[in-house]
């Protein structure tokens, strides 16, 4: 079979290339991905390859689950199966299940989250008497963190500190958080890679059994490995070198987190050997798209030039719309795609809101709401984070790993068994003493007198309790046994007692929980506890995307990478926000790493980009101007729409219709996107004109015209229509812009607790409360589903029943 029909000849050339290292270094949407998919299909079908010795590495979960379903379309369902298709963690644990008892781990070692792990911290510094006013937990983790990144020990560390003694205390800290989390049988995320390196290191007949089963393999985003990581990767390719590396250094946005840029700049000089093929087609965007993208990126010094081309139409024109405030913003956004749905351009799937930070959320959130825009966010608050879930992970862990007292010690008093602190130290204390686990001191207290007979007997019950749900374990599935948590410890009556008016959400989460065990006992091969814990373990925040459902996804820039939407909007692109003042306090090489998140996200979108920025926007509960981003003022004017503007500009009397040539398709090839550059947007911000950009909409006939729902309203063109020429405050809930002010929904029904009401998206649900302001009705809903809303009866469309 001929894997490489519909590919261009270098990425031919880089699916055929199979033996000997091989890099291939290449822009966005060049097909990188793609190429990796047909090289598998092509590896197994016509070199006759085993699945088995194949390894391919992906970034996140979803990226392999993706590529699994491609390679699978390809050569079949049951050949992808014995394939190592895993992000490098994934990969890791698969390695050290099987191994971890050689390294003094059991086989059922518990994977901490960030939770975990500072809880762990704490106690330590707790010991150590150190104060988290000089030592920021989450400081402290990350320099651990960043130390194991770079196969850095704790004596290593400790060695290289000198005399700088925050290091050296920090260096204290790491040697006892690792004994700490030996003694729970614990890893945390970083240790999954160190100790399967120092697992290859120390047991050479482990690194050779690997390096001869995986005789292939193939690593994407390559630009984002960090020390440990390129580590592996070196060790496993070492004996038969059939290496292939994908990347792309301008996409490197992992700096922070311990990626090393020059790991794929370097490929070249670890293996003298390598073949290098660059690829220079972009099959992904439009014209003017990657025009933006090539421009912008360009400002960076010292990188590998790339040209990158497509023979795509020109296509529209990149929006850059300058809003009042975050919520303008939001509306700005929320108007775009109802008109897009409305115009039957879209669909809601084919739309992504990418910001730098996860706080920038919250405002869309609530304007998508208002705007009954179906979204799904991901990251935020992750489900596994939240607490009633934890509290039953914590108790699955416990009984899966009792050594784990991390676990256990969160929930031996949830719900309230009156078992005190003090209890709980002198529990501790004993075991350490006699060199025993919290758990089993435990049981002791009452025989051996540690605790009085009163506080043994609350601590038995919890150690029976255990006792019955481990006998469940061995009987039954995770589904039955998280039941028997949640019956036993009558934890739904705990929650509505002690959550307050939300507990309903809560309830709906454990339901969550326990409907995913369910799935996972129908759809796991070899379902047990420990395997569906580490499922959990590795699930990160990109992974709940599901690219099916038919809404539009709000997510990090960060979380992007390798994802494609055919309309993307950039919210927040301002100096400060976006490259990111910590950034600009430290200096250039930072704000190139930000500049490169640019260049990703304005490659995700295929045929529209929208950039916004806001002249005001509050920040940690305080509002300041802000302004709008250099990244803005790099790209090419003739590709944005401040062209049209500075036209428009020109002829005040006529401000409303202006012609604008919409993207004139362009036939056969259209070699070099870079073209003649009139000017870059900085001249245009450069002072010319000091209020830019009211916001424009093209119509089907090619013309422009001024859309007032989400125009500047210090613009002058706008003043009348607003009223008013002065900065309104901001009102919650008012936000819209420009003609949608006079057409507000009204608020007709009164609303009044105990009705029954239905609502678009959440279903139907009783009235637990009403709210008056000014303009507009709150009402707070529990909804039949199990969650409870605070919604505006002004925008929510609620329809009493
Ligand atoms: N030869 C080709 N013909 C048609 N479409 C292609 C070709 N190669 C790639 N594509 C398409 O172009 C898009 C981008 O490809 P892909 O995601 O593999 O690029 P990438 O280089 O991995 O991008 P990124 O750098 O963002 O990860 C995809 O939709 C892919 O299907
Ligand atoms: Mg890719």
């Amino acid at each position: 079979m001929d894997f490489t029909s519909g590919l261009n000849d270098r990425q031919k050339e880089a699916v055929l290339h199979t033996e000997g290292p091989l890099l291939v270094l290449a822009g966005a949407g060049s097909g990188k991905t793609r190429v990796l998919t047909h090289r598998i299909a092509h590896l197994i079908e016509n070199k006759k390859v085993t699945p088995w010795s194949i390894l391919a590495i992906t970034f996140t979960n979803k990226a392999a689950a993706e590529m699994r379903e491609r390679v699978g379309n390809l050569v079949g369902e049951n050949t992808v199966r014995d394939m190592w298709i895993s992000t490098f963690h994934a990969m890791c644990v698969r390695i050290l299940r099987r191994n971890s008892e050689k390294l003094g781990y059991g086989r059922y070692f518990t994977i901490y989250d960030t939770a975990d792990q500072k809880a762990v911290i704490k106690e330590v510094m707790k010991m150590l008497n150190l104060n988290e006013k000089n030592y920021p937990v989450s400081s402290v983790l990350g320099t651990i963190s960043s130390q194991k990144n770079q196969y850095i020990t704790a004596e290593e560390f400790s060695a290289s500190a000198g005399d700088d003694y925050k290091n050296k205390m920090i260096a204290k800290i790491y040697a006892h958080y690792q004994k700490k989390l030996r003694e729970n049988d614990a890893m945390d995320f970083d240790d999954l890679l160190l100790n399967t390196c120092i697992l290859f290191r120390d047991h050479k007949d482990v690194l050779e059994f690997y390096q001869d089963k995986f005789r292939y393999i193939l690593v994407d985003e390559y630009q984002d490995t960090n020390g440990v990581q390129y580590q592996l990767v070196q060790l496993l390719a070492k004996k038969y070198k059939n290496l292939c590396v994908v990347g792309d250094d301008d996409q490197s946005i992992y700096g922070w987190r311990g990626a090393d840029i020059s790991n794929i700049l370097d490929f070249e000089r670890d293996f003298d050997n390598a073949a290098v093929i660059r690829l220079e087609q972009n099959y992904r965007s439009t014209q003017n798209i990657l025009e933006a993208a090539n421009k912008v990126v360009a400002h960076n010094q010292g990188r590998k030039v790339k040209k990158l081309w497509t023979e795509n139409e020109k296509g529209e024109r990149i929006s850059i719309l300058q809003m009042d405030n975050e919520y303008r913003e939001a509306d700005a956004i929320s108007e775009i795609i109802v008109n897009g749905i409305e115009n039957g351009d879209y669909d809601y799937k084919d739309y992504a809101i990418l910001y730098r930070t996860n706080a920038q959320s919250r405002v869309l959130e609530e304007k998508m709401m208002q705007h009954d825009i179906p979204y799904r966010l991901l990251g935020g608050t992750r489900f596994y984070e939240r607490k009633e879930v934890k509290d039953m992970l914590a108790y699955l862990r416990t009984v899966a790993n009792t050594k784990d007292d991390i676990s256990m010690k969160r929930i031996i008093n949830i719900p309230r068994r009156g078992i005190g602190a003090s209890s709980l130290e002198t529990i501790t204390r004993y075991a350490n003493v006699q060199g025993m686990d919290f758990y089993e001191a435990a049981k002791l207290s009452k025989e051996m007198s540690i605790l009085g007979n009163g506080p043994a007997t609350k601590v038995l019950g919890f150690v029976n309790l255990v006792e019955e749900l481990k006998e469940i374990a061995r009987e039954d599935d995770v589904k039955v046994l998280l039941e028997n948590i949640i019956e036993k410890t009558s934890y739904r009556e705990y929650l509505r007692q002690t959550e307050g008016e939300d507990y309903l959400e809560r309830i709906a989460n454990i339901e969550e929980l326990v409907s995913k065990a369910a799935s996972y006992m129908e759809t796991s091969e070899e379902p047990s506890l420990a395997a569906f814990l580490e499922d959990i373990a590795l699930v990160a925040d990109v992974d709940n995307y599901d690219a099916n459902s038919n809404s539009i996804v709000l997510m990090t820039l960060h979380s992007a990478k390798g994802l494609e939407f055919p309309v993307v909007f950039i919210p927040g692109v301002e100096e400060g926000l976006f490259p990111s003042y910590m950034s600009m306090t430290e200096g250039d090489d930072k704000v190139e790493e930000e500049r490169r998140l640019c260049y990703v996200g304005i490659t995700r979108a295929r045929e529209k980009l929208y950039m916004l920025y806001a002249q005001q926007r509050t920040v940690f509960g305080r509002t300041q101007g802000a302004v709008c981003s250099r990244f803005i003022k790099e790209l090419p004017i003739e590709v944005t729409n401040l062209e049209a503007l500075e036209r428009k500009r020109q002829q005040p009397s006529r401000p409303t219709m202006q012609p604008i040539s919409k993207g004139t398709s362009t036939s056969g090839m259209t070699r070099g996107t870079s073209g003649q550059t009139r000017g870059s947007a900085a001249d245009y911000f450069a002072g010319r004109l000091s209020i830019p950009a009211p916001a424009t909409k093209t119509q089907k006939d090619g013309t422009m015209r001024l859309n007032t729902a989400y125009t500047n309203p210090l613009s002058p063109f706008n003043r009348q229509k607003i009223g008013s020429n002065k900065a309104e405050a901001y009102k919650p809930n008012t936000g819209l812009a420009g003609k949608k002010i006079e057409n507000l929904p009204k608020v007709e029904d009164t609303y009044e607790q105990g009705d029954k009401i239905k609502h678009k998206m959440f279903g139907t649900g009783m009235i637990t409360a009403v709210e008056h302001t000014e303009d507009d009705v709150f009402v707070t809903i529990d909804f039949d589903k199990g969650m409870t809303k605070k919604l505006s009866a002004r925008f929510a469309k609620l329809q009493k029943m």
